[in-house]
């Protein structure tokens, strides 16, 4: 490891800060990784990656399997540290701020950049209404019981599963499908009213009517919140993305970042023969 700005994760936490204010959804943030290099163990897997995350769009990370995507997507919100063994150097910051700064706790982090994951994960037995709500107390956050109510209809709707769910909230979320399942997943998120949203192939595990649903969510929320998606499929990076990155791990080096920009020019006019012959499905 020879980055000279190793990250050791915090041991003692400063004092958490208060909860979010009820009230419309804060605004979309931007994230900047600066020379982001990443371990596990004592091999290396992201090579000084470096990438700016406008506020407000979508970008899509795009590569062949085990070049760095998830672990990449996993360092934007402090998920990385916790695997034993793995180490990270370079900077992240949101809205010009490091998320690494020692005076942060993680659920700062946490709160500010949600997740949601490539298997749906609702918590099977707790109903709809309280699987949006668990959000919340996931990051340490709290709301006035008189404003729940609210809460839950705003981030279903957002979520684009409240019509869908209106009339069975105290039903149990594993009652509904995949793609409504991830839909509420997605609720849960927005229901911390995160600045980004981070997305590790949330669709891969859907049918192609619920990836349809899933990407309209994506659509209509990605002016409302900056949306970092990994996915394998192209055609979908394609529709939902308005920027790509293209990461590519060459012979057992760690992952890189060869090309990114606006989606149509990585799809249409691509600057590096690499990146064409992924998109055109040449390779991975
Ligand atoms: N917990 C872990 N411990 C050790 N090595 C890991 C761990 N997680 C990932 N790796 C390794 O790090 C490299 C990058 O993995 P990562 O999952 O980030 O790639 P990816 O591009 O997201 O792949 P995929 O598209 O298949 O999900 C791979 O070589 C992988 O084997």
């Amino acid at each position: 490891m020879s980055d000279a700005t190793l990250v050791i994760p915090a041991v003692s936490e400063p004092p958490a800060a208060p909860p979010p204010p009820a009230g419309p959804a804060d605004r979309p943030g931007r994230l900047e990784a600066d020379a982001v290099s990443a371990w596990f163990g004592q091999r290396k897997v992201l090579d000084r990656v470096s990438i700016d995350l406008p506020a407000g769009q979508v970008t899509a990370l795009i590569g062949p399997s085990g070049c760095g995507k998830s672990t990449f997507l996993r360092i934007l919100n402090r998920m990385h540290e916790l695997v034993p063994g793995a180490a990270l150097a370079g900077e992240v910051r949101l809205d010009g701020e490091d998320i690494y700064d020692p005076d942060r706790r993680i659920t700062d982090a946490r709160r500010a950049i949600g997740m949601v994951f490539q298997k749906p994960n609702p918590f099977p037995a707790m109903s709809i209404r309280d699987n949006v709500l668990a959000g919340l107390s996931l990051v340490g956050s709290r709301i006035k019981k008189a404003e729940r109510d609210d809460l839950v209809e705003e981030s279903l709707t957002r979520a684009g599963l409240w019509v869908e769910v209106r009339d069975r909230l105290r039903q149990p979320g594993s009652a509904l499908s995949g793609g409504q399942q991830q839909r509420l997943c997605i609720a849960r998120s927005l229901a911390v009213r995160p600045r980004v949203l981070l997305m590790d192939e949330p669709c891969s595990a859907l049918d192609p009517t619920s990836t349809r649903v899933v990407e309209e969510t994506i659509r209509e929320i990605g002016s409302e919140v900056t949306i970092v998606i990994v996915t394998h499929n192209m055609q979908q990076a394609a529709r939902v993305s308005d920027r790509c990155a293209f990461f590519l791990a060459a012979h057992g080096t760690p992952g890189v970042i060869v090309e990114q920009g606006p989606t149509g020019v990585i799809f249409d006019n691509p600057q590096d023969s690499r990146t064409a012959d992924y998109v055109n499905g040449r390779f991975g």
